[in-house]
């Protein structure tokens, strides 16, 4: 039996980098999915554990985020270009494939952006022993502040790497959820008793509105963290005076953080972050109106 190695190719998959470019005070945002794959005179690096011909996959990752750093980043396909035409500069490599996602995001402000697609609009109706209850909310709703955020002053111990840092991307998946307060006899929530009937209300205009106060919100907190940006947009929906007692809401920290270029003789002002999808923090809590009466029943299954 003769056994020979057949094609190969190698090289770091998705490649998860945002690109912030802050020259101008309206922020440019790049969210980018980037793979590379290399082949070329690689048959010893299989065979015989001969790596001399191996440019490591963090190499190419930490290419991706040095030419960035160094150049921007601009149209994906030129910036595919540029990476793939470096990479068959190592003598070994013959063959490079550059593929870059990129995913979009609308502006909301001048450093703040929503990514398009994937979000829901929930509702949980509970009717049980006379009672009424009708819980609206959002899913999905992925939000990011590029600047206008801190995490300093927290508890420091000997597991604590965390640098504090008083310029930040803030990002969340936004899942909320509110509940609307029960109609009472003259029709006023305040007054709701034990079998409350749902308001008759104008459900999709108080869905946007609240979506509004949740996204605004997100937007316009100079956040110290991200409890205190949840707190804001719990506090933005029961302000939104369309009778909802109570929000509770979920906000996984979605991290982005700095590359560190120094290495590579660049310097990155807050340009050229890794997004990292796992492990992240999160931020949950209930936002109630103390004013109006409590149900748990509505949310319990
Ligand atoms: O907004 C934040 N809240 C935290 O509790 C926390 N913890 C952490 O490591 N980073 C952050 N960010």
């Amino acid at each position: 039996m003769a056994i020979t190695l057949g094609p190969n190719r190698y090289g770091k998959a998705e490649i998860r980098m945002v690109h912030v470019d802050r020259t101008t005070p309206s922020h440019v945002l790049t969210d980018l999915n980037v793979s590379v794959a290399l082949s070329g005179d690689l048959d010893a690096a299989h065979t015989v554990g001969d790596n001399s011909a191996v440019l490591p996959t963090d190499t190419q990752k930490n290419t991706v985020y040095a030419f960035a750093a160094e150049h921007g980043v601009g149209a994906i396909e030129d910036f595919g270009l540029r990476l793939a035409r470096h990479f068959v500069t190592t003598p070994s490599i013959t063959r490079a494939v550059v593929t870059i996602e990129a995913y979009p995001w609308r502006r909301l402000g001048p450093h703040s952006f929503q990514r398009d697609g994937g979000e829901s609009r929930t509702a949980r109706i509970t009717v049980a022993d006379g009672g009424e209850h009708v819980i609206s909310g959002v899913t999905g709703l992925v939000l990011m502040n590029t600047t206008d955020s801190e995490f300093v002053g927290f508890i420091k111990d000997r597991y604590t790497t965390l640098a504090e840092t008083t310029d930040r991307i803030l990002a969340t998946s936004v899942t909320a959820a509110w509940r609307h307060a029960p109609a009472g006899p003259a029709g006023d929530p305040a007054e709701a008793t034990a079998t409350p009937t749902a308001p008759d209300a104008d459900w999709n205009t108080s869905y946007s509105t609240a979506r509004q106060a949740l996204s605004d919100a997100f937007t316009g907190t100079y956040s110290r963290a991200l409890q205190e940006t949840l707190f804001a947009m719990g506090q933005a929906v029961l302000g939104t005076g369309k009778g909802l007692a109570e929000v509770r809401l979920s906000l996984p920290n979605r991290h982005h953080f700095l590359v560190d270029t120094a290495p590579f003789g660049l310097s990155n002002e807050g340009t050229v972050f890794h997004a990292d999808d796992r492990p992240y923090g999160l931020i949950e809590a209930t936002v109630r109106d103390d004013e109006l009466p409590e149900a748990p029943q509505a949310w319990t299954s």
